[in-house]
C-alpha cells in the first residue's frame, strides 16, 4: 500500500499526516514530546481548558510533565484519573469520566487529552465524542500499542457484556503526540503486547517489514532507532488505510487481522489481566494463519513462521497459553457472532495467502470455524 511520506525533523522527531480533508491531523513521533505538549496544543487551541484523562499508573509517572507543559503554554489542565486496565472501558467508568470533564467545565472550544495506553485512548475518545455532543481531543499515547495503533484512526469506545468494543463512535483526534521516551517506564509484558500489533502490519501487507522484525525485534525491544523506525512504519501503514477507508466500509477491516478470534478470547477471559489485548491478537493472528493453512489458502510453513516469531518475542500463540477457564466452543462461537464485521449473520475473517498477503474473507463457513476451534482446544492438529 502507498504510505504517507514521513518527515524527519531536525530533532529526531518524525511527523506523519492522516489525510482526512478538513479533519486531517499530524502524528508526531519522537523522544521528549510530553514536555512539548503545551506548545504544540496551544498552537491549535490557544487558551483552551484541557481535561486530561489518564490512568493511575501513567499519572504517577507522567502527568506532572504534561500539566507543567500545558500551564507554561497558557492552557488550563484538569486531570481525570481512572483505574488502569481493560475493565475501565465500561459504562461506569465512562460516566465517571464524563462527570469529571463536565465538572471541569470542558466546553465545545476546549479539549480532552488522552494520556495513556489504548484503554485510556478509547475511553477518553468516546467521552470526547459524547461530551456536549462532541469536543475535540488529542491523543498522547504512552504504551507501545497505543503509539502504533490505537491513538491513530478515530475508533473509540467501551466494552459490553456482549463483547469487545461494541459501544463507541468514530471520532478522530486533532493531534497525536507519541513520546517514545515514555516507553522506558512501560512494563515488558505490556511492551510485548503492543509488539503484536506491530507484527500485524507486516503480516497484513508488508512482508519485508515482517522479515525486518524477525531480524531486528531485539533492537526494537531495546530502544533506540529501530524502535522509532518500527513505530513510524506502523503509524504510516495505519494512516494510509484510515485515509482511504475511515469508517471500515472496505479494506480498513484488514487492521482486524487476528481480532475475530482475539476479541472472543479477550471477552471469554473476562477482559482481565489473564489476557491482554495484544496477547489475544497474537493468538488470533497465529490462529488466522493456522485456519488459512487448514483451508488450503496458505502454506503451513507460513503459519509456522508466524507462530515461531510471536513465540520468540514471548507472546502466546495458542488457546492453551491462556491461564484459567474459558467458555466452551459454543460460547466462543456466540462471542464471534457479535463481531462488528458480521453482516446479516455471515462471518467475516481476515485470512492470509501468505505473510504480507492478508485478505478479507466474507461468508466464512461457521462449521469450519467451529471444527477448527475444537481442534485448537484439543491441542491443535494444525501447524
Ligand atoms: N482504537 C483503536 O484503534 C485500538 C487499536 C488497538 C487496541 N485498542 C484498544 O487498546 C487497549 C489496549 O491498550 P494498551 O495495550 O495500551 O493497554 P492499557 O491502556 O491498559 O495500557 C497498558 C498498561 O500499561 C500502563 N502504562 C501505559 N503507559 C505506560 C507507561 N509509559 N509507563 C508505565 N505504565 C504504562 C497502563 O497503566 C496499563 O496498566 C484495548 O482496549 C484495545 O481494545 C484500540
Ligand atoms: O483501527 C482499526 O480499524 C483496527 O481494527 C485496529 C485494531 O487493532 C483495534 O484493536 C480496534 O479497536 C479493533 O476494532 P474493532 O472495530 O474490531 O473493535
Ligand atoms: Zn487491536
Amino acid at each position: 500500500m502507498p504510505l504517507p511520506a514521513a518527515t524527519t525533523l531536525p530533532s529526531d522527531v518524525t511527523q506523519l499526516r492522516v489525510g482526512l480533508g478538513d479533519r486531517s491531523y499530524d502524528i508526531v513521533i519522537g523522544p521528549g514530546l510530553l514536555a512539548q505538549a503545551g506548545a504544540r496544543i496551544a498552537a491549535l487551541r490557544p487558551g483552551a481548558r484541557v481535561g486530561i484523562v489518564t490512568d493511575r499508573n501513567v499519572a504517577e509517572r507522567h502527568l506532572g510533565t504534561v500539566e507543567e507543559s500545558l500551564r507554561a503554554a497558557g492552557l488550563v489542565p484538569t486531570p481525570v484519573i481512572v483505574e488502569p486496565g481493560e475493565k475501565s472501558k465500561s459504562f461506569a467508568v465512562l460516566e465517571q469520566v464524563l462527570d469529571g470533564l463536565l465538572a471541569a467545565r470542558i466546553e465545545r472550544r476546549d479539549l480532552v487529552l488522552a494520556l495513556g495506553g489504548g484503554v485510556v485512548g478509547d475511553l477518553a475518545g468516546f467521552a470526547a465524542a459524547a461530551l456536549r455532543r462532541g469536543v475535540d481531543f488529542v491523543q498522547v499515547p504512552t504504551s507501545l500499542l497505543a503509539q502504533v495503533d490505537s491513538s491513530v484512526g478515530g475508533k473509540t469506545g467501551i466494552n459490553s457484556r456482549h463483547g469487545k468494543n461494541l459501544i463507541g463512535a468514530f471520532h478522530q483526534p486533532i493531534l497525536v503526540l507519541a513520546d517514545t521516551g515514555v516507553l522506558d517506564t512501560l512494563p515488558l509484558r505490556e511492551f510485548r503486547s503492543g509488539y503484536a500489533e506491530v507484527a500485524k502490519y507486516g503480516l497484513i501487507d508488508n512482508a519485508p517489514f515482517f522479515t525486518w522484525l524477525e531480524r531486528k525485534w531485539q533492537d526494537v525491544f531495546g530502544g533506540g532507532p529501530a524502535r522509532i523506525e518500527a513505530i513510524a512504519t506502523s503509524c504510516a501503514s495505519k494512516a494510509a488505510v484510515v485515509s482511504r477507508d475511515e469508517k471500515e466500509t472496505g479494506d480498513r477491516a484488514l487492521l482486524n487481522l487476528g481480532h475475530t478470534f482475539g476479541h472472543a478470547l479477550e471477552a471469554g477471559a473476562g477482559f482481565s489481566q489473564r489476557l491482554l489485548h495484544g496477547e489475544a491478537v497474537a493468538i488470533g493472528m497465529a490462529q488466522a494463519f493456522r485456519f488459512s493453512a487448514a483451508q488450503g489458502l496458505c502454506a503451513p510453513a507460513d503459519a509456522e513462521r508466524v507462530a515461531a516469531h510471536l513465540k520468540a518475542v514471548g507472546l502466546p500463540t495458542r488457546i492453551a497459553d491462556i491461564p484459567g477457564e474459558l467458555p466452551d466452543t459454543d460460547g466462543l462461537m456466540d462471542l464471534i457472532a457479535q463481531d462488528k464485521k458480521v453482516s446479516r449473520g455471515a462471518l467475516t475473517f481476515i485470512l492470509a495467502r501468505g505473510i504480507g498477503q492478508s485478505f478479507i474473507a466474507r461468508d466464512v463457513d461457521p462449521a469450519a470455524v467451529r471444527s477448527f476451534l475444537e481442534a485448537e482446544r484439543a491441542g491443535g492438529a494444525h501447524p
